[in-house]
C-alpha cells in the first residue's frame, strides 16, 4: 500500500460547463456570463455537473434533499460509506486494486495452495455478485457460501496478526483520488463516519492507518478476526457481514446509531445495491442522499443503479462528488 500523494480539493466554483447529465436548458450564446443570481445549490450543481461520469435520474430530488441538509447544518450530518471499491479504488493504471479480501490472500502470510483456492472462489463467486439477471434472494445464499467458505480457507493458513501490517504495506490497494480531503474535511468538522464493509475490518483499519486517516471521528463495522493467546487466527468473529445483510449488521449495532441520534442527515456511500441498507439503523432519519459508484458491468446495471441512487458516478476513481457534496454541507 503505497501512500497516494494526491491531495486533490474539490475543484474552485467558477466557469463549470453543462454537460448531458444537466437538465437545464443550455444557452446557445456563447458570449453568456454567469448570473449573479444563483443561489449556493446552483452554484454547486455547476461545479459538479461538470462531471461527465456523474448521472441523475431526478435532479430536482436532489436539490430538495441537499437544500434541506444544508438547512439542518453540518450538526445533524453524518456520513456512511462501504469501504471496497468504494472509499477504495476500483483500478489503477488498467488493473484491478484488491479488496480486503485480496489483500490478505495475495500476501505471503497465504500458501500457493490456498492461493489458487481463493482465486477459484473468487472466480465464481464474484461474477454472480455483478449478475443483474439474478434477484438478490438468488445471490443471497451464495455469497454466504462464498464469504463462509473463503473465511474458513484464511483460518486454515494460521495467519499472524503480526504479518498484517505487512501484508498491507506490500499490496496495491489505494485509497479514491480525493481521500485525504474526504478524511480531513469530515474530521476536521466533527462530522461522524461510519464504515461498513463485509470487507475484513483489520485490514480495512491498517489501510486507513497507513494512509493517516484513520480520524477519531471514523468508527468501523466490519468482519473482525479474531486471534488466539499466540496471535494466530482462530477464527472470524460475531455475526458474518456479506454484501447482502448490511441491513442486519446495522440493525446489531444499534448503540452507535442511538450515539448519533441527532445526525438525522446521511450521506450514503456504496457501489452495490446491497450498500443501500447501511443506513437502516439510523435513527428518526430526515434526509438521506445515497451516491453510487458503479465500477463494472456498467451498461447492465445502469439503470438499475439510476433508480436506486440519487447520484450515481460511472467508472470514476475520484471522490471528487462527495467531496463536492460535503463541502456544499458544511459551508
Ligand atoms: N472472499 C471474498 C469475499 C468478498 N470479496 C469482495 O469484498 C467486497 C465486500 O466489501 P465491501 O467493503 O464492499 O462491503 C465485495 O464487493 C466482494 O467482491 C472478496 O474480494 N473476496
Amino acid at each position: 500500500m503505497r501512500k497516494n500523494k494526491n491531495k486533490r480539493q474539490p475543484a474552485k466554483r467558477k466557469g463549470a460547463s453543462q454537460t448531458q447529465n444537466s437538465k437545464r436548458p443550455r444557452s446557445d450564446s456563447p458570449k453568456r456570463t454567469e448570473s449573479p443570481q444563483l443561489t449556493p445549490f446552483e452554484i454547486f450543481f455547476k461545479e459538479i455537473e461538470k462531471f461527465s461520469k456523474l448521472h441523475i435520474k431526478d435532479r430536482d430530488r436532489v436539490q430538495e434533499i441537499l437544500q434541506s441538509m444544508q438547512k439542518a447544518g453540518s450538526k445533524t450530518l453524518q456520513v456512511i460509506s462501504d469501504f471496497d471499491m468504494t472509499l477504495t479504488r476500483f483500478e489503477y493504471n488498467g488493473k484491478r486494486c484488491p479488496t480486503c479480501h485480496n489483500i490478505l490472500e495475495r500476501s505471503d502470510a497465504i500458501s500457493s495452495d490456498c492461493k489458487k483456492k481463493l482465486q477459484e472462489l473468487l472466480d465464481k463467486y464474484y461474477p454472480i455478485e455483478i449478475d443483474s439477471t439474478l434477484s438478490v434472494e438468488e445471490k443471497l445464499p451464495l455469497m454466504v457460501e462464498w464469504w463462509t467458505k473463503a473465511h474458513e480457507l484464511l483460518v486454515n493458513q494460521k495467519i499472524k496478526k503480526a504479518g498484517l501490517a505487512k501484508a498491507v504495506k506490500d499490496s496495491e490497494a489505494k485509497l479514491r483520488d480525493g481521500y485525504q480531503y474526504f478524511f480531513d474535511h469530515l474530521n476536521e468538522h466533527s462530522i461522524p463516519l461510519l464504515i461498513f464493509s463485509a470487507g475484513i475490518g483489520d485490514i480495512l483499519e491498517e489501510v486507513i492507518r497507513q494512509t493517516e486517516v484513520f480520524h477519531p471521528n471514523v468508527k468501523v463495522i466490519s468482519n473482525y478476526m479474531d486471534f488466539d493467546e499466540s496471535g494466530v487466527l482462530k477464527a472470524f468473529k460475531g455475526e458474518l457481514i456479506h454484501i447482502y445483510n448490511k441491513k442486519e449488521g446495522a440493525l446489531l449495532n444499534t448503540g452507535h446509531f442511538q450515539e448519533l441520534r441527532t445526525r438525522t442527515n446521511v450521506l450514503l456511500l456504496g457501489d452495490s445495491l446491497g450498500d443501500l441498507n447501511m443506513a437502516d439503523g439510523v435513527q428518526d432519519m430526515e434526509n438521506i442522499l445515497k451516491i453510487g459508484f458503479l465500477n463494472d458491468k456498467v451498461e447492465e446495471r445502469k439503470q438499475s443503479y439510476l433508480d436506486s441512487y440519487d447520484i450515481v458516478l460511472i467508472k470514476d476513481e475520484t471522490l471528487d462528488v462527495p467531496n463536492a457534496v460535503i463541502r456544499f454541507l458544511t459551508e
